[in-house]
């Protein structure tokens, strides 16, 4: 059981950011040392909530668009599979970070509270960020297929800049969680080159620029899915944290 736990624990591969308060706990960590018997416990606890029901929102639904579902087929069919290598590897995607760090096992009940991930929250399929991350195998970089949906409207038309910085943070966030999880977000720039046009796929690119001791750097750029146009880039900086960073309240 211990054994299982901790490999459960060391499977955490991702974080995101949530509202937390005393009766919430976010944010998973990659290969975490238990510190302290409160993140013992903690780890114990949430695998007591177990259930093999969950969605990974990164795999083809209904609403997926002609252009997405072949990018998804692109990527998908250079992922590791059984018998061969593969230059990438797809990462899951549950409504909250904590099902994807420990696989895909839903932990609401312990967390007690209704939060959910910011962009796996609308219940109508390609309503708003449908989307799927690969990372590459020297983890190096990161591609998502990004499809906006009906709800993300900025300008008429067009995607909304906070939720083209959504994307850009999460795909980001997710490469940094993927090298040095936990991590948060400490600094994220953007500059908007040309707007996304809504309905539209896209691709959001990450790469790994530097590390310096806890920091990680990493850029990212969104582009038509042909490269051709440039729609926004990015440099964002993470800091890898202490688990026990967002159990303070
Ligand atoms: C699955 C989907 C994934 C989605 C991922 C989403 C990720 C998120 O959105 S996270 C939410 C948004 N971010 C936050 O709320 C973070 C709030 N900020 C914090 O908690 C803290 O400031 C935190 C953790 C970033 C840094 O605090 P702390 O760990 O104490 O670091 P601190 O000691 O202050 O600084 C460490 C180093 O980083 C540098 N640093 C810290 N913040 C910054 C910054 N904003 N810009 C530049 N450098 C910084 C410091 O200068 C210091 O550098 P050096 O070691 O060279 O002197």
């Amino acid at each position: 059981m211990a054994k299982n736990l901790f490999r459960i624990f060391r499977s955490f591969q991702s974080f995101v950011s949530l509202p937390f308060t005393k009766n919430q706990v976010a944010h998973p960590c990659a290969s975490v040392a238990f510190r302290t018997t409160f993140d013992r416990t903690m780890v114990q606890a949430l695998a007591s909530f177990f259930s093999p029901k969950s969605r990974d929102f990164s795999l083809p639904n209904s609403s997926w668009g002609e252009e997405m579902i072949r990018l998804y087929e692109f990527y998908n069919n250079q992922c590791e599979g059984e018998n061969h290598g593969g230059e990438w590897r797809r990462l899951p995607s549950y409504n909250r970070s904590l099902k994807y760090a420990s696989g895909g096992v839903y932990l609401s009940k312990i967390i007690q509270s209704k939060a959910r991930l910011f962009t796996r929250n609308i219940r109508e399929p390609g309503a708003a960020f449908e989307y799927v991350v690969f990372v590459s195998k020297d983890e190096q970089r990161c591609v998502c297929v990004f499809q906006s949906g009906h709800l993300l409207e900025g300008p008429p038309g067009h995607v909304h800049g906070g939720a083209i910085a959504t994307m850009i943070d999460t795909v980001t966030g997710s490469h940094a969680s993927i090298l040095s999880a936990p991590v948060m977000t400490a600094n994220l720039n953007i500059n908007y080159r040309s707007p996304i046009p809504l309905g539209n796929t896209v691709l959001v690119e990450s790469c790994l620029d530097k590390r310096e001791g806890r920091k990680l750097f990493i850029s990212c750029k969104v582009t038509s899915t042909d490269g051709s146009k440039l729609h926004t880039e990015a440099t964002a900086l993470f800091l890898s944290i202490n688990v026990s960073h967002l159990l303070r309240g």
